[in-house]
């Protein structure tokens, strides 16, 4: 072969893949049709996958975002907004069908906060008569807006929020201003450059009364010249890790004066005269966070399973070192500490896919209760999302940059697709509450939860656990075979996550009694109140992947291998939290052996699904944007055609050679040796 034909991709699948998908023990096509949700549901998204991808925009996006400028990338971002909004009018997509094209189509684009958080948030706090003025037109994208609500000095303490909106009774009007520096609003997304419109979050004042934060419709832009209204600064935050099509602001407003009916006044109102009524707790207008909580769970479901496609596929491609001095180079995938370092990832994938899919249908029922005014279900809800997204989230980025590691070299190249992953699931950590906060909040409800089940009550929902009639505990693994019983595996964590929150609240109560101050003792103990809510979380994971997989409707190969991996899982985190699992004396020493035999015997057991298992996730090859972990599997080729893309090679030689390369080399040369 000539070297002018080595980018050429060749038309079959690389036989390493092939190879991987003939020794599958299921079909493949069964397990999307449950990934998905059902066949009609792969079906919907094969359509508006072939609908997406058949504009040549939407096919070039991916390669603006690694191989263009920021400002370029920018620029290509709000055209995907616009084409994405364009097309969700033009075919009047759902929700549904909307969240399945952004899961396509990378979530970021540069209007995302439009439909993402400011149109949630006017459903959500908004009444029947200013949803039908502001909703109306925000759908039709006469305005488009974002969701302002950080500052500078303030992400998570939302009592101390400074942007204030003073009423004014004498021109029925608030007031917005930004009285100091740690005031401005400090990162919303799509508010540098592209939205004309934000929900800004700001503490009321009325009869010069302060009555904690509250939403306002507030107008930031021209909208016949886009350029910022008299009395308000607005520009963007500068460069970041990543989340490159998102254009983060900062927002100052001098005295803005807004009509009286802008505020948002489902859940508190001000009468013209500036009397304050609150018909719901403060916390209700909390409520487009609990939602986007939700959403960027299954956002690491996103990241997580493509990263591992990735990072199996090209596992199966790759080829280094020898197993047997006597065959050819293994790949790479039969190293049991590859397999380890990519299988807690891909069932990391699974877990968040059962667990979410049973978190959305948990929101879904809480919210139509909570927007008929019941809102009895919110305590639960906060817990159950503030757990997920912190849980999802900080496992997800963990295993993302294992499998990143995993690539070797490639993987830190950006045709990889993986680093760009990396940098993507980052700040998932941190935005919509950053996550040790997130966990501490579960901690303070398994606490309430825990005095009330010590106290008699019956508990029910997520936390039941706390009020069983606890027998004294017998570890259920006699032998190792018991270690495989999800049950057994469900009952183990549960004790954990029992006496770790046990053991703190009995802590946090002695500290008290010993004089300490409530806020002390808690600040005394916050890392293993952090340690309880991870225990209650992982339990709740565990469990609802456990139930999903026993309930399953599906073939006996594809419940066997859901089994495995679900096993693994469960087996793989008590092992890599064995310190905590000995202490609570959940298991013993005897029982660790046994459990990490079982998970080496695991891994052989995944391993020949292990490409099956990724396939399943059906990810389009533009959608992964990925030269090592494309379908056909040859990336090599891929890799090297990529370079084509890269702007320093359009020309042989750089124009900085002319200005200083060249004089520098002349000048050396003229040089007496
Ligand atoms: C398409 C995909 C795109 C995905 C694309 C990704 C786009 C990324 C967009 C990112 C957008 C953002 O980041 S937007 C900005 C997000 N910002 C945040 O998430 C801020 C985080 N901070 C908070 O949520 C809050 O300030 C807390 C929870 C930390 C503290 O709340 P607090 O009200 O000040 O104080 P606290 O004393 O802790 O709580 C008082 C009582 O309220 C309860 N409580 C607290 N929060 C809630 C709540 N949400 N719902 C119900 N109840 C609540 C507590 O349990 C407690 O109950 P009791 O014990 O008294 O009964
Ligand atoms: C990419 C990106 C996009 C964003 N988009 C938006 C947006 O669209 N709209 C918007 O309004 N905001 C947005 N944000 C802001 C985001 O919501 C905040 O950054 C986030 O809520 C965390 O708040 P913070 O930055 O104030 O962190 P801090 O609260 O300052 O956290 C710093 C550290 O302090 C610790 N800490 C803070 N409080 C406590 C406590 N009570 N107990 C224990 N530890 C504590 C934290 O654990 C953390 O380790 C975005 C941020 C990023 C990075």
């Amino acid at each position: 072969m000539s070297y002018l034909e080595f980018g050429a991709i060749p038309l079959q699948v690389n036989p390493d893949l092939q190879e991987e998908r003939d020794q599958a023990s299921f079909h493949v096509t069964e397990l999307t049709h449950i990934i998905d949700g059902g066949a009609e549901k792969t079906q919907l998204r094969k359509r508006l996958e072939k609908l997406i991808y058949s504009d040549p925009d939407f096919r070039r996006f991916p390669d603006v975002r690694t191989f263009g400028t920021k400002s370029e990338f920018y620029g290509a971002s709000v055209l995907k907004s616009i084409k994405l909004f364009q097309l969700r009018k033009e075919h009047q997509w759902t929700d549904e069908e909307s969240d399945i094209v952004h899961s396509l189509v990378d979530h970021g684009h540069a209007l995302g906060l439009h439909h993402a958080m400011f149109i949630p948030a006017l459903e959500r706090l908004a009444t029947d008569e200013q949803k039908a003025k502001w909703l109306t037109i925000a759908k039709q994208y006469k305005i488009l807006g974002t969701y302002a609500q950080t500052e500078l000095g303030h992400g998570t303490y939302l009592q101390g929020l400074e942007t204030t909106a003073t009423y004014d009774p004498g021109t029925q009007e608030f007031i917005l201003n930004t009285p100091t520096i740690s005031a401005m609003k400090w990162w919303p997304g799509s508010l540098g450059k592209s939205s004309n419109y934000a929900i800004v979050l700001a503490t009321l004042i009325t009869r010069g009364k302060r009555h904690g934060m509250h939403p306002f419709v507030v107008q930031l832009r021209s909208l016949e010249d886009h350029q910022p209204l008299p009395g308000i600064k607005v520009g963007e935050i500068g460069a970041k890790m990543g989340t490159l099509s998102t254009d983060n602001g900062y927002l100052i407003l001098n005295n803005i004066r807004i009509l009286r009916e802008n505020m948002l006044m489902k859940n508190a109102q001000v009468s013209p005269d500036g009397t304050f009524t609150a018909s719901a707790p403060n916390q209700a207008n909390y409520a487009t966070m609990v939602l986007l909580r939700v959403r960027i769970s299954e956002f690491a479901y996103t990241n997580i399973s493509k990263a591992v496609t990735i990072g199996i596929r090209y596992s199966a491609v790759r080829r280094q070192s020898k197993l047997d001095p006597e065959e050819k180079e293994a790949k790479i995938l039969e190293y049991q500490t590859q397999q380890y370092k990519l299988f807690p990832g891909l069932a990391l994938a699974y877990a968040i896919l059962f667990s979410t899919k049973l978190l959305k249908k948990k929101y879904r029922e809480a919210q139509t209760e909570i927007m008929k005014g019941n809102l009895q279900s919110l305590p639960e809800l906060h817990c159950e999302t503030s757990g997920s997204k912190a849980f999802c989230t900080e496992h997800m980025l963990k295993e993302v940059e294992i499998i990143r590691q995993s690539c070797g070299g490639h993987g830190y190249l950006a045709a990889s697709g993986i680093g760009m992953m990396t940098s993507s699931s980052a700040p998932l950590v941190t935005v919509e509450g950053e996550n040790t906060v997130m966990y501490l909040q579960v901690a303070r409800y398994l606490l309430k939860r825990f005095s009330n089940a010590k106290s008699g009550e019956q508990i029910e929902g997520c936390t039941s656990y706390l009020s069983m009639n606890h027998a004294p505990y017998l570890c259920p693994f006699l032998s190792e075979k018991d270690c495989r019983n999800l049950s057994s595996l469900c009952d183990v964590y549960r004790y954990r996550a029992f006496i770790v929150i046990s053991r703190v609240v009995r802590t946090v109560q002695t500290d008290i009694k010993d004089g300490l101050p409530q806020h002390d003792a808690f600040n005394k103990n916050l890392v293993h109140l952090v340690r309880a809510a991870r225990a209650h979380c992982y339990f709740n994971v565990v469990k609802d992947f456990a139930e999903a997989v026993k309930e399953l409707d599906a073939s006996i190969q594809i419940c066997t291998v859901l089994i495995s991996l679900c096993c693994f899982f469960a087996v793989h985190g008590i092992v890599e939290n064995s310190g905590d699992f000995l202490q609570t004396q959940t298991i013993g020493v005897e029982q660790l052996k046994w459990l990490k035999n079982l998970q080496t015997s695991l891994l052989a057991e995944i391993r020949p699904n292990a490409v099956a298992l990724v396939d399943a996730f059906d990810y389009h090859d533009i959608t992964l944007t990925s030269a090592l972990g494309s379908y056909d599997g040859n990336a090599y080729e891929r890799l090297y055609q990529s370079t084509e893309k890269d702007s320093m090679n359009s020309q042989e030689v750089h124009s900085s050679y002319h200005t200083y390369l060249k004089p520098f080399i002349q000048e050396m040369n003229k040089a007496k040796l």
